[in-house]
């Protein structure tokens, strides 16, 4: 079975990242996101297995040692992390999937798998971002403002990226997301198994070409 591809999507907190990537995965067939491990704690609402795995340090740290993370990171003094696991089981079932992390993750896995995807979501401006963590309503105050004191360093990775897409109407931004996921799936190298046995038919006894 042909494997799927991954898609890295990083942005700054707040910049609506989750809830593009919700709404791309039950617009499109075939592609799944990966749940992160994390040490922090649960929000409102969060749903352990779904949202993420949340785990407590010793646990994290101890999955380290046995090397069962595919890309891990300290982001606002948390763990997050991506399972080999949860990313390997999603590819081998030849479904894309998709790895919400940030920058130091994003660069472990180019390392290991320099053919990922990776998109970089942009706010439309620092004010929009600063009103949509509050807007969200999920964190104090003093985490907004760690949020946005971190997030000038984060989108000051947006060069290490393939694609940048602007978070500024939300279905613009959805129907760009959509579009770099598609285009993927037609290019020729990763030919799907379906076209690859068209062009086998089509390639094959040809008589009378040259
Ligand atoms: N490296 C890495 N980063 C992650 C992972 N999961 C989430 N993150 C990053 O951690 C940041 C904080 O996530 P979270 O606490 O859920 O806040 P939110 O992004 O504002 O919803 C996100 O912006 C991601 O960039 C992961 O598995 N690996
Ligand atoms: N294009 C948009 N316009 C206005 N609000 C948005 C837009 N995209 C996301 N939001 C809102 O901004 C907040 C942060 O979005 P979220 O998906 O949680 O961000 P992230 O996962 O990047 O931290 C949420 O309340 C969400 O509904």
């Amino acid at each position: 079975m042909s494997q799927g591809t991954l898609f890295i999507v990083s942005a700054p907190s707040g910049a609506g990242k989750t809830s593009l990537v919700r709404e791309l995965i039950e617009s499109l067939d075939g592609i799944q996101v990966s749940v992160s491990h994390t040490t922090r704690a649960k929000r409102e609402g969060e749903v352990d297995g779904v949202n993420y795995h949340f785990t407590d340090a010793a646990t994290f740290e101890g999955m380290i040692a046995r090397g069962e993370f595919f890309e891990y990171a300290k982001v606002f003094d948390n763990y997050y992390g991506t399972s080999r696991k949860a990313a390997q089981t999603v590819l081998d079932a030849g479904q894309d999937v998709i790895l919400e992390i940030d920058w130091q993750g994003a660069r472990q896995v180019r390392e290991q798998m320099p053919e990922a995807v990776s998109i970089f979501i942009l706010p439309p401006s620092r004010s929009e971002l600063e009103r949509r963590l509050a807007s969200r309503g999920t964190d104090e105050h003093a985490i907004i403002a760690r949020r946005m004191r971190d997030a000038i360093s984060e989108m000051s990775h947006y060069d290490e990226y393939d694609y940048l897409v602007v978070n500024d109407d939300f279905t613009t931004a959805l129907q760009e997301l959509q579009s770099l996921v598609i285009s993927r799936r037609l290019a020729c190298p990763l030919m799907s198994e379906r076209h690859a046995s068209l062009l086998a038919t089509l390639l094959s006894q040809a008589p009378g070409v040259e």
